[in-house]
């Protein structure tokens, strides 16, 4: 039964690499609703983003005509909890507006996905019904990682430092979506708990 009246809200979550942004894509190819945490903070943060003006005020320079330079604002908030703090202060409260927008807007949807990088960090537990961790082995993920342009070793031993660990994720889960196998494979899994919760969800 839903906390949140009529629909299903589930929390989909992953460590970096794991896959969490394709398989998002795939619950939304089976029709359910997507709210991205990510690009939500990347619009108001971007060209003409709402939280500019806030942003600046409080980390000045750290904005120009292109919306936030993340690279200049990940330097004074990355290993300052105080200004991490002051940042989050301004940008959760505008992304949670969005969220109830969003919910508003799907009202009808028997099932919706929040999106949420950090949904363990950040407590985002209590904002939803259900937990879908995405994960595979430790070995797949850093090469996934590790492939990409600007990765290094170190930048991604730091990223995971700051990430409550797979194991804890998974142990965590009301729901595990393992992506080591093929990408037809893990659309099956999406497609298959869809189904089971649509026919499970009352
Ligand atoms: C400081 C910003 C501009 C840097 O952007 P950039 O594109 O360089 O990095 P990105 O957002 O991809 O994050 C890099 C890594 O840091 C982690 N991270 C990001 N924000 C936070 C945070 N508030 N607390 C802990 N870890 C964080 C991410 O999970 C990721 O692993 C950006 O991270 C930001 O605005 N963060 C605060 C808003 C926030 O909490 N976002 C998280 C999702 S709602
Ligand atoms: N079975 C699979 N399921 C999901 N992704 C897979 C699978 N096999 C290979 N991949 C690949 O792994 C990569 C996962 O990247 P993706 O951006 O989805 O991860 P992410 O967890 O959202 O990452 P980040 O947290 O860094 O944003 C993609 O390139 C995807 O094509």
């Amino acid at each position: 039964m839903s906390k949140f009246g009529k629909h299903l809200i589930l929390g989909l979550t992953g460590s970096i690499g794991m896959g969490k942004s394709t398989v998002a894509r795939m619950f939304a190819d089976e029709g359910v609703p997507v709210f991205d945490a990510d690009a939500a903070v990347h619009r108001l943060q971007g060209p003409g983003g709402a939280l500019l003006g806030a942003i600046e005020a409080e980390f000045p320079g750290s904005t120009g005509p292109d919306g936030v330079d993340r690279v200049k604002l990940g330097e004074l908030v990355f290993g300052d909890p105080e200004a991490l703090a002051r940042l989050e202060a301004i940008v959760h409260p505008a992304v949670a507006e969005l969220r109830s927008e969003f919910l508003l807007e799907h009202a009808g949807a028997p099932i919706l996905l929040f999106d949420i990088p950090l949904l363990f960090e950040k407590g985002g537990e209590s904002r939803v019904d259900q937990v879908v961790v995405v994960s595979a082995p430790a070995e797949i993920q850093r090469r996934r990682v590790l492939g990409r342009p600007g990765m290094t070793a170190d930048k991604f031993a730091h990223i995971l430092s700051l990430q409550v660990p797979d194991a804890e994720k998974r142990a965590r889960a009301d729901h595990l979506i393992d992506t080591s196998g093929s990408l037809d494979e893990t659309r099956r899994a999406v497609r298959e708990l869809v189904k089971h919760l649509e026919r499970t969800r009352t």
